[in-house]
């Protein structure tokens, strides 16, 4: 079949399935819902048989209108039509009633799974994966696999009655059979026409739509800063080409969609005309019942609608199917972090060896190359160096988010890849730049990494970082609504929750990017209180952004282009007046109380 990646572009681990793969991977989902599937089958033929009577039974009455024996058997007829249209319905009704069920437990299911499967993905999968495509294999993508579902129903219902209505016709006349037939080949030559013309009109359309979601989920991302510098005109003026160009397109896909049901409609028109003369002919010459003329008239549009639904909504099935390709290649994309053990934890101590390791995002282009480290249980280190320099990037690795091409990276002497993730991660305490606060109160935020930690112990935590005192600043003290995001709470107010809950989760190691937001002195001391606090006795590696932390860690570890150019104490490195000092100069000095503009640069002396 040879799905197409309708209106979005393929990401790395999307994958072509082939057709029986595919079943395979589809069929698990409906097996527990069999028995609905049975009935709703068994409705699915007994509509088309009621559905094909109606025409039947009134051929009969104009044949009994024809011979005048009307009058006795027109009752007959009559209760025969009614009932037929009365069962029609119940079946109808038990047929739509089931399929829904069926549809709505798959796509639950469908979309429990894919949700696990994108918890279960790496790091490195969302910084590849714009989060709005995620979002749409989870939800759209999964609704339209069910219509696939609903469509794939009706189409073996219309199916089922095109096959009841051929018999019956043959039955009747085998030349008007045939003279009906013919048109069969005219629908779907104008059916093959129409479906490459939706589907082109209809991925126009997808994409169209993609580029209108992706510039408004931009705008709302960065809203504050097109507000800062007054460029709502501007995001105006961006937004209006793509919406206009959505517009066109969509109204071009309805003239597609619009345009081909007149055209199939007028190729029935004359099908019927021809009917009418041909087999009124018929009727009038005798070769044929007045009442089989009817039926074949009637038998035209009863054949239609069936070729003409399905040539509508060819394109709507290939796009569910292509969706549903698309949610089992979310499912199915394997991991990048592989462990080769479940070796149990325990508590760790906290040393920390890289041994030989390269890494790149893209492997052809490492960050680090053969790099070795050994940061010893319970010591603090900082990790200092120009942008891009790889700080961060040790950090993903240690924390397991990443997997690295080459060499070792031990974890109290043994290989990382061997620890259960579960245990391991649980001993890590990562905390970012801009601290991530779920939307809930601060005592649910601090709660966080365990939940069945009591509200004595909440409190004990928010009160030893910083003193406490920042929370009589907060409304509503530990009760009080985090915000979306924690925008509702200040930059320092956030850091301080993010060490409260390192102090709840209580991990061995710490890794933990400093904030380059600068904060007022108070909170500044408080963070610093709560950091010596939350650090002690820890194995804590700081990507460090304040002269307070540089100057206190044991060890400083100067990177740059993935390797380390030097390393020591502050006071060492300063004095010996290499890299170090040329950093502290760019990022540090300025934060010396004794610093004065343009004077007192550490002199450079090294390379
Ligand atoms: N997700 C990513 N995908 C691809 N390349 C990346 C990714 N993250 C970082 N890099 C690249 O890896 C290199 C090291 O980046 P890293 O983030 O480790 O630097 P850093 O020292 O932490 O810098 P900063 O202080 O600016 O955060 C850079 O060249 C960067 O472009």
């Amino acid at each position: 079949m040879g799905f197409i990646m309708d209106g979005l572009d393929a990401e790395d681990y999307d994958r072509t399935y082939r057709d029986r793969d595919l079943l395979r991977r589809i069929l698990p989902y409906f097996r527990p819902r069999m028995g609905a599937m049975f009935l709703v089958a068994g409705m699915i033929v007994l509509l088309s048989m009621t559905q094909a009577a109606i025409p039947l039974l009134v051929s009969y009455a104009v044949d009994a209108l024809q011979t005048g024996t009307i009058a006795e058997v027109g009752w007959q007829l009559t209760a025969g039509i009614l009932l037929s249209g009365v069962l029609a319905w119940v079946f109808n009704f038990i047929r739509q009633w089931q399929s829904a069920r069926v549809t709505g437990d798959v796509v639950l299911r469908l979309r429990e799974d894919a949700f696990d499967a994108v918890l279960e993905r790496d790091l490195s999968f969302y910084d590849e994966t714009p989060s709005g495509k995620i979002v749409s294999r989870v939800t759209s993508d999964t609704d339209d696999f069910a219509t696939v579902s609903t469509l794939t129903m009706d189409l073996i219902s219309q199916v089922l009655m095109v096959g009841f209505v051929t018999v019956l016709l043959f039955l009747r006349s085998v030349e008007l059979a045939l003279l009906t037939l013919l048109v069969v080949p005219v629908v779907i030559g104008l059916a093959l026409l129409f479906r490459r013309l939706a589907r082109s009109s209809t991925r126009k359309a997808q994409r169209s739509l993609s580029r209108v979601n992706a510039n408004l989920q931009e705008t709302m991302g960065g809203i504050a800063v097109a507000k800062n510098f007054r460029q709502e005109r501007q995001v105006y003026d961006e937004f209006r080409p793509i919406n206009q160009q959505s517009y066109q397109v969509t109204l071009r896909q309805g003239f597609v969609f619009s345009g081909i049901f007149p055209v199939l409609f007028l190729v029935a028109g004359l099908a019927t005309v021809a009917l009418v003369q041909l087999g009124g002919g018929a009727v009038l010459s005798g070769g044929l019942s007045a009442g089989d003329w009817y039926l074949f008239l009637q038998g035209v549009s009863l054949f239609w609608f069936p070729l003409t639904s399905i040539a509508a909504f060819w394109s709507q099935f290939q796009q569910g199917l292509s969706a549903s390709e698309r949610v089992f290649a979310l499912i199915d994309a394997p991991p990048r972090v592989v462990q080769t053990d479940t070796r149990p934890t325990g508590r760790l101590a906290g040393g920390i060896e890289f041994q030989g390791v390269t890494f790149g995002y893209d492997p052809a282009h490492p960050v680090l190359r053969d790099f070795d480290l050994r940061i010893e249980a319970g010591e603090t280190v900082a990790l200092v160096g120009h942008t891009g320099a790889g700080k961060s990037t040790l950090s993903k690795l240690i924390t397991r988010f990443y997997e690295f091409q080459e060499g070792r990276l031990l974890i109290d002497d043994h290989d990382i890849r061997s620890l259960e993730l579960g245990g391991y991660r649980r001993q890590i305490g990562a905390v970012p730049q801009v601290p991530f606060l779920f939307s809930g109160t601060v005592a649910d935020n601090i709660r966080y990494p365990r939940p069945d930690a009591g509200d004595d112990e909440v409190a004990a935590a928010a009160a030893a970082v910083g003193g406490g005192d920042w929370i009589d600043a907060l409304p509503h003290g530990l009760e009080t609504d985090v915000g979306e995001h924690g925008r509702a709470l200040s930059m320092g107010q956030r850091q301080l929750v993010a060490l409260a809950r390192l102090l709840i989760q209580d991990p061995a190691i710490v890794v933990l990017d400093e904030a380059t937001a600068s904060v007022d002195p108070l909170t500044e001391a408080q963070i610093q209180e709560g950091l010596d606090l939350v650090l002690a006795g820890r194995t804590s590696i700081v990507i460090a952004h304040r002269l307070s932390t540089i100057e206190h860690v044991d060890r400083i570890i100067v990177l740059d282009h993935g390797r380390i150019v030097e390393e020591g104490s502050h006071t060492a490195l300063l004095a010996r007046g290499g890299r170090y000092c040329e950093v502290y100069n760019t990022y540090f000095r300025h934060q010396s109380p004794n610093y004065r503009a343009g004077t007192g640069f550490v002199a450079v002396g090294g390379d």
